[in-house]
């Protein structure tokens, strides 16, 4: 009929005419019937003839709904009623097209028919408890629901599950490498395998050295990985093949990055002629030493012993080492390194898939001449061999003066206790195209007792601040003085002496210009026990730090990455 209405989008009560007798229909049909529509048209009169009008507006009725109202319940049951209804239209209509059935129907055919998860990191683990977590997790909130009046959001569910896995997974030792943010924020990294930590334990000397290593990627990047990590050509050998933008994986989030623009804030640190200890100035070079150790963590020192020549010949050696072929440098890659002590990379720990680093690094840690002259790169194994053995003299008498400040006297076996590893680091900040996306080095303090480091002029080195009733800020320092070597702080030994020497947090922004810097990392080995020293203590009334295994803390060090100074939380002792 509707074909044949002159008037299609005419409403019911248009079509209606009043007569004094009741109404009647002008149905304003554009032709006559044909002979096969007759019957039609008296079912449409008989369906008319029971209409009654109200003052509402038209409306539509789902009529195998309850209250004309349409469900899909109610579609799906009609559907399937004509569906089976032999002889109907429907019967050939393909379910298929709409429903495709991926999910068995049954519980606990689901859990036989869920897919391995890969590998046993966490990633593995997660995926294999999810079924049982998620079925938990829904079953207590349909209960809070019915029992509790409590509805649940999809968020909350979800997270109440990641959070319930989290907790059934805190007895298997590998958890401890992630943080429960990680879950939450890296989920489909962990459960697809691209957010991997892993721990490889080796036997050295003095007992035994924790590495971590995380990789971090996604589909696309996997290429660049290969390239700049696997086949070790470094972020220097990206810069080499003509890049001229940064890569989406070295972009940093906006909080993360740091403009040359807020790096206006350029503060001098105290500069330190160390030579002084040794003459009628010695007093006020103490002090001067204790002052920044207190306030800045960091200070440059001068006249330490290290001529500028050589200095000179360090920063050549380690740009000497960088501007190789990525073929002499992959030799020293982690798991192909003749030596465990030896080890050439990239970035550092990424604890998210947008934070590698626009750096490259060589780590070598002194473990006897006679390994040195065995294993280490001909073109930088002497440089590095001297600036080992003459900054830990610098840094022992540096140790000794803090040390007598806070009432505790250092003899050779204490200064080796403490301070018995020596890993000197040479670091490669390629130039970048655009500094202001990419960072050379994100936030962190080194967990060490001292560092010294040995910069070039190019700056980029941040260190973060408080003065007295201020804010904390960053203010970056300048390069140092030809000859200066800079000494920081590390946790260690904010840790020995009870929070009164600082290590300050610093980070290292990229430059349009390369860059490498060489610090020496001196910190115990980790079988040490460190905490207050009790003379410190008995002056201070209470001690600031719980006591705790060097090789534990610097484990909780590797497992937050760069995130600041987190990882002192983890010996800090909270007033209840
Ligand atoms: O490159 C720098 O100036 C700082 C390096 C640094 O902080 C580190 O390697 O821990
Ligand atoms: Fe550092």
């Amino acid at each position: 009929m509707y074909i044949a209405s002159n008037s299609r989008n005419a409403t019911v009560s248009s079509m209606c005419v009043q007569h004094e007798e009741g109404i009647g229909w002008n149905l304003n049909l554009r032709r006559n019937l044909f002979e096969r529509e007759h019957g039609q048209f008296n079912e449409l009169t008989n369906l008319l003839q029971g209409v009654v009008f109200s003052d509402d507006f038209d409306s539509c009725r789902w009529k195998w709904g309850t209250n004309g109202q349409f469900t899909v319940s109610s579609f799906y049951d009609r559907f399937m009623e004509i569906d089976r209804s032999p002889g109907e239209a429907v019967t050939q209509f393909k379910t298929t097209l709409v429903w495709t059935k991926q999910m068995p129907s049954k519980l606990e055919e689901l859990l036989i028919a869920w897919p391995k998860g890969k590998g046993g990191h966490l990633g593995g683990r997660l995926w294999g408890l999810l079924p049982y977590a998620t079925i938990w997790v829904l079953w207590r909130s349909r209960n809070d629901l019915i029992f509790r009046n409590k509805l649940s959001s999809v968020e909350r569910i979800s997270n109440e599950i990641k959070a319930t896995l989290w907790y059934w997974l805190g007895g298997w030792p590998g958890r401890r490498l992630y943080s429960f943010p990680d879950l939450v924020t890296c989920w489909f990294e962990l459960v697809n395998g691209y957010l991997v930590r892993t721990v490889s334990t080796q036997e050295l000397g003095y007992g035994v050295f924790t590495f971590v290593s995380v990789m971090a990627l996604n589909f696309d990047t996997i290429n660049l990985f290969d390239f700049v990590v696997k086949q070790g050509n470094g972020v220097k050998g990206l810069v080499d093949s003509g890049i001229s933008k940064v890569p989406d994986l070295y972009i940093q989030p906006v909080d993360k990055r740091i403009s040359e623009a807020n790096s206006e804030h350029v503060v001098p640190l105290p500069l330190i002629d160390i030579s002084g200890l040794d003459g009628p100035e010695h007093d006020q070079v103490e002090e001067a030493l204790v002052n920044a150790a207190e306030t800045f963590g960091f200070f440059h020192v001068v006249n330490h012993g290290l001529p500028i020549q050589f200095l000179e010949e360090l920063k050549d050696a380690a740009h000497n080492f960088f501007n190789q072929p990525a073929e002499k440098k992959s030799v020293y890659l982690k798991g192909l390194s003749p030596s465990p002590f030896l080890d050439y990379g990239t970035s550092f720990v990424p604890d998210s898939k947008k934070s590698f680093e626009w750096k490259d690094y060589f780590f070598m840690l002194y473990n006897s001449d006679d390994d040195a002259l065995k294993y280490w790169p001909d073109l930088c194994r002497e440089v590095v061999l001297k600036y080992i053995k003459t900054s830990t003299k610098i840094a022992t008498r540096i140790l000794e003066i803090l040390m007598k400040n806070i009432g505790v006297e250092v003899d050779d076996s204490m200064a080796e206790t403490y301070m018995g590893i020596k890993v000197v680091n040479m670091n490669y900040y390629p130039t970048c195209p655009d500094p202001d996306l990419a960072i050379g080095l994100g936030r962190h303090s080194d967990f060490g007792v001292l560092t010294v480091l040995l910069q070039d002029d190019i700056g980029g080195l941040s260190i973060k601040v408080q003065e007295d009733g201020k804010e904390e800020e960053w203010i970056e320092i300048p390069p140092p003085i030809p000859g200066a070597l800079l000494v920081n702080i590390g946790d260690t030994l904010q840790i020995l002496s009870n929070g009164k020497y600082k290590s300050a947090e610093h980070r290292v922004r990229s430059s349009t210009q390369s860059r490498v810097s060489v610090p020496l990392f001196l910190f115990p080995g980790p079988k040490v026990k460190i905490g207050p020293l009790p003379q410190v203590v008995e002056k201070d009334g209470q001690a600031q730090y719980k006591e705790c295994l060097f090789g534990d803390y610097k484990s909780q060090y590797f497992a937050r990455g760069y995130s600041g100074k987190q990882a002192l939380d983890f010996v800090k002792i909270t007033s209840p």
